[in-house]
């Protein structure tokens, strides 16, 4: 079926559906004539199945209710739809982090967040695949990959306790640097990596600016690159590098492509939206424009943001 309708289905991960909060908003904007209603997630894969049910429903509109682990399952399965039936997609954020809404702009309170999900102007945005996988926000890799699973309140305490203590946490963690070997139109690079950050969005692990030029619909990913040190003076200059990422810096190497190639000698931690992954071998590919997402026209995440 075609979706022409002006159906919205909010899919929402089981863990929210009882917020006083959330029932409130969707009563709201059924009694302002809205056509929503609502499922539920129990487990990991049912976001995909319902996805696809809600296309062959013909509805126009998907929410994805919950946090960025949800958006990120809640797009794979937009991706699994064809194009020309593939519902929009609208955020009601309810997890820990947020870190695709906060990077977007949206309100995080339910009752506008879900207003602005169901009625919000649409925006094609690009989602980028890796393997099976697809992520819409980021992608990180290395030390990245665990500072992105610890908590934000962890994460704020030890970056703001600064070199000193991010060495002693190394240390403690006996961290090890991968061996990456990575290519992307033009250019290539194999080099013992610390992190990686590869963003179609700008921010995450709670708010950390990873990927501050990153644009959702301009057919790029900005990917950082920032290679393993051995000292605390080498540390505080890469601290000091990736505050400016520079293109070409003595660490951290700041680049925009539309694909990366990467080859470690060991499987790789990649955390994509929140969700945690081992891969030795991977390939990004960005596909522009695939998904038409409700979000405020004057988003900083829009290369060509314009106001209502
Ligand atoms: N009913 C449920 N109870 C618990 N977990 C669920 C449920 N339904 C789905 N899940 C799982 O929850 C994960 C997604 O969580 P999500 O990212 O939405 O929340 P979060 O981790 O609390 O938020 P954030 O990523 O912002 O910290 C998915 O891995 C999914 O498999
Ligand atoms: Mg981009």
């Amino acid at each position: 079926m075609a979706q022409s309708s002006n159906l919205a289905r909010l899919i929402i991960n089981g863990k929210s559906a009882q917020i006083d909060e959330v029932r409130e908003a969707v009563t709201a904007l059924r009694e302002e004539g809205h056509a929503l209603d609502v499922r539920v997630t129990w487990e990991s894969g049912d976001g995909l199945r319902l996805v696809r049910e809600a296309a062959d429903e013909g509805v126009s509109r998907v929410v994805a209710g919950g946090g960025d682990g949800t958006v990120n399952e809640i797009v794979a399965g937009l991706m699994a739809v064809a194009s020309e039936r593939r519902p929009a997609l609208g955020i009601l954020p309810l997890g820990s982090a947020n870190d695709f809404a906060h990077g977007v702009g949206l309100p995080l309170e339910p009752q506008p967040a879900l207003e602005l999900a169901l009625t919000g102007r649409v925006h094609d945005v690009d989602v980028a695949r890796l393997g099976e996988d697809c992520f819409i926000n980021m992608a990180t890799g290395g030390f990245g990959a665990e500072i992105t699973t610890s908590t934000p309140v962890a994460l704020k305490r030890l970056l703001g306790g600064g070199a000193y203590s991010l060495m002693g946490m190394l240390k403690a963690w006996r961290y090890q640097p991968y061996q990456g070997a990575l290519s992307w139109p033009g250019g290539e690079l194999t080099t013992p990596l610390f992190l990686l950050a590869i963003g179609n969005g700008s921010q995450a692990g709670g708010g950390q600016c990873l990927a501050p030029a990153a644009k959702l619909d301009d057919g790029l990913l900005e990917i950082v690159i920032v290679r393993h040190f051995s000292s605390l003076h080498d540390m505080r200059q890469l601290l000091g590098e990736i505050e400016r990422l520079p293109a070409d810096g003595e660490f951290v190497r700041t680049i925009r492509a539309s694909r990366l190639s990467f080859r470690s000698d060991t499987r790789f931690p990649l955390n994509l939206d929140g969700e945690p992954r081992h891969l030795q071998h991977f390939e990004v590919s960005l596909e522009p424009h695939a998904i038409k997402l409700s979000m405020p026209g004057a988003s900083r995440l829009l290369n060509s943001p314009h106001c209502p």
